[in-house]
């Protein structure tokens, strides 16, 4: 069982309450003149990952303080609860072990008592003849062509996780073309469709419950569409393979067992990208690519478990977080990589914290009386810059902010990359300095302007600075790399969980939508006016009736 700690009882928090009143009138540019060993002492380097978070506001104190917070809410205890197997969703009564899916060290996971790798080595075997059989052309499709396009039909952890890597590290693609189908709007796989052929196509069908709306109709739609093409029933199991842990389901749906990748309800669905959800990875990098991620995870696992928290990674993202969002009240956490082929890190990690930390009850079952998870969001650097930073530089709003960049480019193409890079260190350190008046003053001054246009323009021009960041230098996104950097933010999230007293792997908050989305179907199915519900729903189904 998880601690049940209100972190704002504990004597920390009270501790931090009255530090937050020192820090936050200081200014971050001050601290580095007052100590400027910040860089060596507020950073760590973990095999090809620096984390840089020097440029936070904080000081020795803080990072002491938010340390004595893990002790006094049992982190360590926790972090060793989910390790060991223990049924820590205690809200679906299952483990949580995700890190046993990537356990290269393969020593026992019990759960239940029973060891589990030998079934994670099973499937992980299947998933590389699979794949090497696809890949090399030995699958062979219903006319006897290999396969050339692979479509991965889900939805959230069974769609975000593979899109999200596998355009990560398209660097390392092979030559088969992957598509991503997950809304249930139909102009999602219909579009996709009119790109493939059938004869080459492989289809799988991602969803750990086998019962998701959006999956269930595109995977129907797509079945449709392959027989309206010229295949017969028999043929569905050269182009259907199903990837969850519902064989039941997977049968009834018509595609062979032997297809059928599984895993199990010890991985939560954000977390599943290292299971059988996985597959569509392995296609497109290829099998050993996959398993190098989960080896860049499990080295992050063993950092994460092993680290003193003072040097340990996830926990120290995990704390920061923590100080922003309930000491300085911040709301958002921006993750920006400086990196195109991640454009889908952050759509990632909105699934991976939101659904994990947007809780108001605690572990208690109480309503909590402080904020837990924040909004994620982000886009890669540079286009973020001539979108949004703007509010991020000038605005009301402290949004602290991850900065992610590799040293070395995939496509080292002239000066691309040194271009962007300048980027990524300037952005850090003018949101860190700001731009006073005086230094606004002086530039107007020297570029020849008035005294009354600078009097009118200055203002507009000054960046009060002291906003907050992480710095996450890392050599190159490489698979081993970028399976380092999941598990970290994974774990950050775990941290930050554990510290609100918050269940961080259930999702009840998805599934009222999803009922009353079931009770107002047949009523779109039939033609009568609809009266059940409010005057606002009333009147926009039955104008949605009126003009379909
Ligand atoms: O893999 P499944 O069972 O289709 O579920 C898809 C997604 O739906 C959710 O249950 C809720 O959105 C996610 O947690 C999950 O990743």
């Amino acid at each position: 069982m998880l601690p049940r700690i209100n972190f704002t009882d504990t004597k920390s928090f009270q501790y931090l309450t009255d530090h937050f009143i020192d820090i936050s009138g200081k200014q971050l540019k001050d601290l580095f003149t007052e100590d400027p060993a910040r860089f060596e002492k507020f950073s760590v380097q973990f095999n090809d990952i620096m984390l840089d978070y020097s440029k936070n506001r904080i000081t020795d104190k803080t990072m002491a303080l938010l340390i004595q917070l893990t002790t006094e809410c049992g982190l360590k205890e926790a972090i060793n609860a989910m390790f060991s197997g223990e049924a820590i969703n205690e809200t679906e009564g299952r483990a949580v072990l995700h890190t046993a899916l990537r356990n290269q060290s393969n020593l026992e996971v019990l759960v239940d008592g029973k060891d589990v790798m030998p079934d994670i080595n099973e499937v992980l075997g299947k998933i590389e003849k699979f794949t090497d059989a696809v890949i090399s052309g030995t699958w062979k499709g219903y006319t006897g062509k290999a396969i050339t396009d692979v479509v991965n039909i889900g939805i959230g952890g069974s769609d975000l996780g593979p899109v999200m890597v596998t355009e990560a590290l398209k660097a390392y693609k092979n030559h088969l073309n992957l598509h991503f189908v997950s809304n249930v709007d139909g102009t999602h796989i219909a579009e996709t469709l009119k790109t493939i052929n059938a004869e080459t196509t492989l289809f799988l069908i991602a969803s750990k419950t086998f019962t998701t709306q959006e999956t269930m109709a595109n995977a129907h739609s797509a079945r449709d569409w392959f027989l309206a093409a010229g295949a017969a029933e028999a043929d569905v199991a050269k182009h259907f393979a199903a990837l969850s842990t519902n064989a039941k389901a997977v049968s009834a749906f018509g595609i062979d067992t032997a297809n059928m990748f599984g895993f199990w309800d010890w991985v939560g669905g954000r977390y599943s990208i290292w299971s059988a959800i996985g597959t569509s990875i392995a296609l497109g990098v290829g099998f050993q690519n996959f398993k190098a991620l989960l080896a860049g995870a499990h080295a992050m696992d063993n950092h994460f478990k092993n680290t003193e928290f003072d040097q340990n990674i996830p926990v120290i993202l995990g704390l920061l977080g923590v100080w922003y969002n309930n000491f300085f009240e911040a709301e958002t956490n921006a993750i920006l990589p400086y990196d195109q082929y991640m454009h889908r890190f952050a759509a990632y990690f909105q699934q991976g914290d939101m659904e994990s930390n947007g809780k108001h009850v605690d572990r208690n079952g109480n309503d909590v009386s402080y904020e837990t998870g924040p909004i994620i969001w982000g886009e890669p650097g540079t286009n973020g810059q001539h979108a949004f930073y703007q509010l991020i530089h000038q605005g009301t709003k402290l949004i602290p902010c991850d900065f992610i960049a590799p040293a070395q480019s995939h496509n080292p193409l002239g000066e691309h990359h040194t271009l962007l890079l300048s980027n990524f260190f300037a952005q850090t350190e003018a949101l860190m300095n700001g731009k006073s008046l005086e230094e606004v003053v002086a530039e107007l001054k020297e570029s020849g302007k008035s005294d009354e246009e600078i009097e009118k323009l200055a203002p507009f021009k000054v960046f009060l600075g002291n906003r907050p960041t992480n710095s996450i230098l890392v050599k190159k996104i490489t698979p081993e790399t970028l399976g380092s950097l999941i598990a970290m933010y994974e774990h950050k999230i775990f941290v930050q969980g554990i510290i609100w007293n918050i269940f961080s792997f259930d999702q009840w908050g998805v599934e009222l939508g999803k009922q009353l989305a079931s009770k107002i179907l047949p009523e779109l199915r039939s033609d009568d006016e609809v009266q059940s519900h409010d005057s606002s729903t009333n009147g926009l189904i039955n104008l949605y009736k009126n003009w379909r």
